[in-house]
């Protein structure tokens, strides 16, 4: 299964990356870039907004207003499109077309999220020399101010990690370059480079941020690492969790954290920090917004329910696990009322290509093949989704990046499964903070959709 559809998605990388080399970045920095990209994209918005205000492109039905808004095209976000088979497309590229032509760290092959971030960002594909100068402003960058590390100190052990990293997050917001500027008084064309600004320093200060509440909650008492300002953006983050000697696990973090980065913008992270930033919220609350929603067990907290599931199983069958033994244990799951977490999709309808990335990168490497925590995932791979379409119910019986995203962090020692949220949440910080400013660039306006009671609906109906 893994391999025709790897040999199909290189087929169409090829095709595409052919198709978007066009696109590779100048020598400008990344603020010039945006300087180039926004002026069409606001023109290509007002023509649309004056000759085509009216046209109708899709219907409201009584089920997309009581299921979740599931499939209502209502929202406008621009790094990312994701097609129910294909998966996710940002700017086009997909993620064989990512990790084809998207620039790695220095001594690595993966690509990184600085470079993604570009992409995301400017819709160009930036050079290696582009993504260096970046990761470094982020190192430059990467330290927190006193009050928040010892606000992050002060919170007791048994927080969720999570939830110390959104109320983190909120708190950067005291050096917001937005806030301050809107207070001040700027006009509303000025609002993105503030915007940009704020984005930069907080996507810089995750790492440190996020390995202090690992520090805190799983090694307390050891000694944090500083940012080192010649290293990558993952490379500090892994190093300061104290993985940073483990070159497989730290290019799987970087693959991980470009990976997750963005996902069109009607998931619930995206979708939040979208709507937060409508307020004129500034990036950090919006973005600390978005992470609560992350931290749901149907959405970005699943990657750590996955884990919690499979030893579960594992506890329970013994090591010698059959696939007969797999589907019990699937049936046991879903006759107890349970979600099979890491499996179905609000919008996908295949296999996550994200999951496949990550099983791919689990293949290349011998000592992830022979694993029996990824093994386990790759047997539940092969018997879950006969069994979800026999249980009749999900309407994606395939695996999301979920599925799998935790078992190669399990596998090196990072066994903390309540922490696999908080690296999602490092990275989900590259789509939701691109879209804010690209929002303050094109002028958004607040998002304010209407409601209906049962009764109002019943009134419409009979109408
Ligand atoms: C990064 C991410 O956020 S990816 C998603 C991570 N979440 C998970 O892996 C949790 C498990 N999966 C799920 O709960 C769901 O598939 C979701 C939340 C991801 C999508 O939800 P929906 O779009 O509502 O899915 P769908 O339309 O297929 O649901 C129909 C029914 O199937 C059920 N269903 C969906 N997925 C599953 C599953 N994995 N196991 C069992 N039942 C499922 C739903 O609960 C729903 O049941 P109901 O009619 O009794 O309410
Ligand atoms: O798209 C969604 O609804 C959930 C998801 O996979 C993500 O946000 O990465």
């Amino acid at each position: 299964m893994l391999s025709s559809r790897t040999s199909l998605a290189r087929q169409s990388c090829l095709r595409n990356v052919s198709l978007y080399s066009k696109r590779f970045a100048s020598t400008k920095s990344l603020r010039e870039t945006m300087k180039e990209v926004i002026p069409p994209k606001q023109e290509q918005l007002k023509k649309l907004k004056v000759e085509h205000g009216q046209t109708v492109v899709g219907d409201v039905k009584v089920d997309n207003i009581i299921g979740g808004m599931r499939g209502l095209k209502a929202m406008l976000w621009e790094a990312s499109v994701l097609d129910p088979i294909e998966g996710i497309r940002f700017h086009g590229l997909s993620i064989p077309d990512c990790q084809k032509v998207l620039p790695a760290a220095p001594a690595g092959k993966e690509m990184i999220p600085e470079s993604m971030l570009w992409l995301l960002l400017t819709g160009q594909v930036p050079t290696a020399e582009q993504t260096k100068e970046l990761s470094r402003e982020l190192a430059e960058k990467g330290d927190l101010p006193k009050f928040v590390e010892d606000l992050v100190d002060s919170f007791p052990r048994s927080l969720h990690p999570m939830t110390q990293l959104g109320m983190g997050v909120a708190a950067l917001n005291h050096d917001s370059q937005f806030q301050a500027a809107y207070e001040k008084g700027i006009k509303k064309s000025e609002y993105w480079t503030h915007t940009l600004e704020d984005s930069i320093n907080l996507i810089a200060r995750l790492p440190a941020l996020a390995a202090r509440i690992y520090r805190n909650v799983y090694k307390p008492g050891t000694e944090l690492a500083g940012v080192q300002k010649d290293l990558d953006l993952v490379g500090n983050y892994s190093n300061m969790l104290g993985y940073g000697h483990n070159e497989t696990l730290t290019e799987y973090l970087r693959l991980y954290i470009a990976l997750h980065g963005d996902h069109e913008g009607g998931n619930a992270s995206a979708h939040t920090a979208h709507l937060v930033g409508s307020t004129l919220s500034d990036p950090y609350l919006s973005y600390s917004a978005a992470l609560f929603a992350l931290a749901g067990p149907l959405h970005g907290l699943a990657n750590q329910e996955v884990l919690r599931w499979q030893l579960a199983m594992q506890k329970e069958l013994g090591d010698k696990i059959s696939q007969e033994d797999i589907k019990a244990y699937l049936w046991k799951t879903l006759n107890s009322g349970q979600v099979v977490p890491g499996y179905g999709h609000g919008v996908l309808r295949n296999p996550d290509p994200r999951f496949i990335a990550l099983q791919e990168f689990c293949d290349s490497r011998s000592d992830l093949k022979s694993s029996p925590i990824i093994d386990l995932v790759n047997k539940t791979f092969q018997v879950a989704p006969n069994v979800l379409k026999e249980h009749g119910k999900t309407k994606n019986p395939y695996p999301n990046v979920d599925a799998t995203s935790g078992c190669v962090l399990y596998h090196y020692g990072l066994t903390e499964f309540k922490y696999y949220t908080v690296i999602f949440g490092v990275s989900r910080a590259l789509g939701c903070l691109t879209q804010l400013v690209w929002a303050r660039a094109l002028g958004l306006p607040l998002e304010r959709p209407k409601s209906l009671s049962m009764d109002a609906l019943t009134k419409i109906i009979k109408q």
